[in-house]
């Protein structure tokens, strides 16, 4: 095994073509040049919001898992604050939601959106270990900050309206919170057995998968 010190850059290189189609998907695309039609944006609006809520026990078994599993009592502060801001997400949900006139209480899930949520929910068991369940953790949050990131950098015309919720996982503090996921990934993979390297890898991949589904559904593909 090559050195262990950066996995999630090793991993990265590797799978650069699925991290592209995750972070640069076509949804993201047209949000950045402007063409994004407006019912897509809606449907992943409804569609998020169910998300965002099941990642509250997503999130939860983490913090678990690291109150458990960790060396460093910082990690767990972060993770909370990744729960914190969950708690803002679904509020954000609600206000964007009645603003574009989506009831999100009568919001059906999607088969992608099923099939992440279950995903997620075989990521909470006891058995995954916390190196995998962070490493899930981390490239799920990057997706949409890379996403997001991209919408807003120079050259971007996003429509002024969806210039909040590219902010929202955009913004340069979420990008910190990323960069500190990933570091506590690196350094709990960093210490595992291959086996336990094998799993993450896969996890990784998996999440990706489940993301250009999910943007596949937005906007109406699938
Ligand atoms: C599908 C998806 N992936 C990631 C995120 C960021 N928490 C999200 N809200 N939704």
């Amino acid at each position: 095994m090559e050195g262990k010190s950066e996995m999630i850059a090793t991993w990265l290189k590797k799978h650069r073509l699925i991290y592209t189609g995750a972070t640069r998907h076509p949804f993201i695309l047209n949000i950045r040049d402007g063409s994004i039609d407006l019912s897509s944006f809606r449907r992943w609006l409804a569609q998020d919001y169910i998300f965002v809520r099941a990642s509250v026990p997503f999130v939860a078994s983490i913090l678990l898992k690291a109150w458990k599993e960790s060396d460093d009592s910082s990690d767990m502060d972060l993770i909370l604050s990744g729960m914190a801001a969950l708690n803002d997400e679904i509020a954000w949900f609600k206000s964007e939601a009645s603003k574009w006139g989506v009831a999100l209480h009568s919001v059906v899930p999607h088969k992608a959106n099923l099939d992440y949520c279950r995903f997620l929910e075989s990521v909470m068991s006891p058995d995954i270990e916390y190196a995998v369940a962070i490493t899930a953790f981390w490239a799920i949050e990057a997706v949409y900050q890379e996403s997001f990131a991209h919408c807003l950098e120079d050259g971007s015309r996003t429509p002024e309206e969806l210039k909040e919720t590219c902010q929202r996982w955009g913004n340069t503090g979420f990008g910190q919170f990323c960069r500190s996921l990933r570091n506590i990934a690196n350094r709990h993979l960093e210490k595992a057995s291959d086996d336990v390297l094998s799993k993450a890898e896969v996890i990784l991949i998996r999440v990706l998968e489940h993301e250009v589904e999910f943007w596949n559904m937005c906007s109406g593909e699938i």
